[in-house]
């Protein structure tokens, strides 16, 4: 699902009005006749009082048609126009004399207004700003925000929650936090980033109808990944193959006391599909992994607590590395020799990470289109600090571009970026914050790249289906609950899932 600008959503208005011979004022009613659908089909004429906050352009607009459709439907409701500015659009007027037709008369709120009581049980929709915010508002619509913000009601934005640039982030951003956000057409990037995500309890994309072959011809930098457009690279296995075509994982980590993090990556590439996986460990690790999994192989550092000569015969086809490694100079030195060495592809996780980090030379010996998984901790250590999301995501396809790597930002939405694109993941809960959860997600990418899929393909693939495991996993047991194991355990069903549920499309969890 593409992620378009304020700017190709206002072209494929304008396309849209053009091609179908119809009138702006028309697309706004479609807008806000499909807005009125999705509350009236949750609401079912239930007797809530709905106060409906109004701005003066076509945002406000939209607010006033869905007042309109609520009135003609029997609900309780008090409309208020926030009068920010004189300059009403067109259509803002249109629908402001309609709505006065059925003898409702929105309440002007301005400077010094005094702000009506809400309810608890009451619903809030505001339709403020949406995407033509420009500037910051004044301090009085702030504190109608504030005022918002501090009721109980449930809040549904229109569009975007009132506050929120669509192309930046302000220090002293204030906006609606919106319980609901209806948006048209498609999610906009500001849902997904932590910054200005935490505004956005839930959204749903409402299809207005704009013109599909517009939008489907504009470049995006962004792609919301949905299942839809994952199924198509999904290798389905064939009947006469053996575990030779399924490639050979290679993972390379552990410490004294983090054995388990390889265990967990060995394990999660064994049950993601790769036809036969090796471990390499200091020697104190080959006890308890070949004990634990007896599917897998194992190499031993000669050393018996850290990794210190990283040297082996075998051809892997990937290795996945840097889980539980440490970072201490002996197991530097012998990391560094290998990447001099190594020609195959590679999945760095971890203190691979934090030993690039601290020695960016290394970066120079990483081989072209590996994988890099950081955490916000390690991709700070490895692209420098950020003043905002946007700046993130700006060093992050620099650094991508520079050591042609691909980058995968892990989080609530984890992006991957790859030069100039980035791949918005849709899967995941706060229950996966738990340690080891990323160590399983090496293990999956190692896995899938093994089995011969691109390394891109690979990524994003692996991103969801380790996000959708937890989804499943998370169904069973609770956020609380849940461990990297119980992620494992559900690859199988993630994989499933892939093939065999239709998959949600224009509705996701929020950042709340
Ligand atoms: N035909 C269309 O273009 C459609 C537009 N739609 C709605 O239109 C919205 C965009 O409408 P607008 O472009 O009118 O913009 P908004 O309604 O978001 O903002 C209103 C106007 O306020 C002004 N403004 C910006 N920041 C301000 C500030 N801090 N203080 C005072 N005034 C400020 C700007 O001139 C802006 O045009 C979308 O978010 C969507 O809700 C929908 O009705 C679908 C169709
Ligand atoms: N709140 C969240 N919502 C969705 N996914 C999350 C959330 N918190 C963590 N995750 C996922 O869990 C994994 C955590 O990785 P990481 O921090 O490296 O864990 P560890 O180092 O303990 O293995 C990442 O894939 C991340 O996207
Ligand atoms: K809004």
């Amino acid at each position: 699902m593409k992620i378009y600008t304020a700017q190709q959503i206002y072209d494929a208005d304008k396309f849209t009005i053009k091609k179908q011979q119809i009138t702006s004022a028309m697309l706004m009613e479609r807008a806000a006749t499909e807005l009125f659908n999705w509350i009236h089909e949750r609401l079912q004429g239930a007797p809530v009082l709905i106060h409906i906050f109004c701005g003066i352009g076509n945002n406000g607009g939209d607010g006033l048609v869905l007042a309109r459709h609520l009135q003609d439907h029997g609900y309780h409701l008090k409309v208020y126009i926030v009068d920010y500015s004189k300059n009403r659009s067109e259509d803002f007027l249109i629908n402001l004399e309609r709505l006065k037709e059925r003898k409702v008369w929105p309440t002007v709120i301005e400077k010094g207004s005094t702000l009506p009581e809400i309810g608890n049980e009451d619903i809030v929709v505001e339709a403020i700003f949406g995407l033509g915010l420009s500037r910051p508002p004044a301090d009085w619509v702030l504190q109608l925000f504030d005022y918002l913000n501090t009721s109980k009601a449930f809040k549904v934005s229109v569009d975007i929650p009132s506050g929120l640039y669509t192309d930046r982030v302000t220090p002293e951003q204030q906006a609606v936090e919106a319980d609901f956000v209806l948006t048209f057409q498609a999610p906009k990037l500001i849902f997904f980033l932590p910054g200005t995500g935490k505004y956005i309890g839930n959204w749903a994309a409402l299809d207005i109808g704009l013109d599909q072959e517009f939008l489907a011809g504009r470049e995006t930098t962004y792609d919301f990944v949905v299942q839809s457009e994952l199924r198509p690279l999904y290798r389905e296995r064939e009947k006469f193959t053996h575990k030779g075509t399924y490639g050979h994982s290679l993972i390379i980590g552990g410490s004294y006391g983090k054995i388990g993090a390889v265990h967990l990556s060995a394990r999660a590439c064994l049950h993601s599909g790769s036809g036969l996986v090796t471990a390499y460990v200091p020697s104190c690790g080959y006890i308890p992994l070949q004990t634990a999994i007896p599917e897998i192989m194992l190499l031993t550092d000669p050393a018996e607590q850290q990794i210190e000569k990283l040297e082996f015969e075998l051809e892997p086809s990937v290795i996945g590395m840097g889980i539980g490694m440490g970072t201490s100079e002996a197991t530097a030195e012998a990391f560094s020799a290998f990447l001099k060495r190594n020609k195959i592809p590679l999945v760095l996780d971890a203190d691979a990470l934090n030993l690039l980090s601290a020695d960016k030379e290394l970066l120079g010996d990483i081989p072209p289109g590996s994988v890099l998984t950081p955490h916000p901790g390690e991709l700070k250590r490895l692209i420098g600090s950020w003043e905002d999301d946007f700046d993130k995501l700006e060093k992050a396809h620099a650094f991508s571009k520079k050591y042609d790597c691909i980058l995968v930002i892990k989080g609530s939405h984890t992006f991957t970026i790859y030069g100039e694109k980035g791949y918005i993941n849709s899967t995941g809960n706060p229950g996966m914050a738990t340690g080891g959860s990323g160590d399983v997600l090496t293990g999956v990418i190692t896995a899938l790249i093994a089995q011969g899929y691109e390394p891109l393909q690979a990524t994003v693939l692996g991103v969801f289906l380790h996000g959708r495991a937890g989804d499943i996993a998370a169904s069973e047991w609770g956020y609380e609950a849940l461990s990297a194991t119980l992620i494992i355990e559900k690859m199988g069903q993630a994989f499933r899932s892939l093939v065999s549920e239709p998959g949600k499309t224009g509705e996701s969890k929020g950042g709340k």
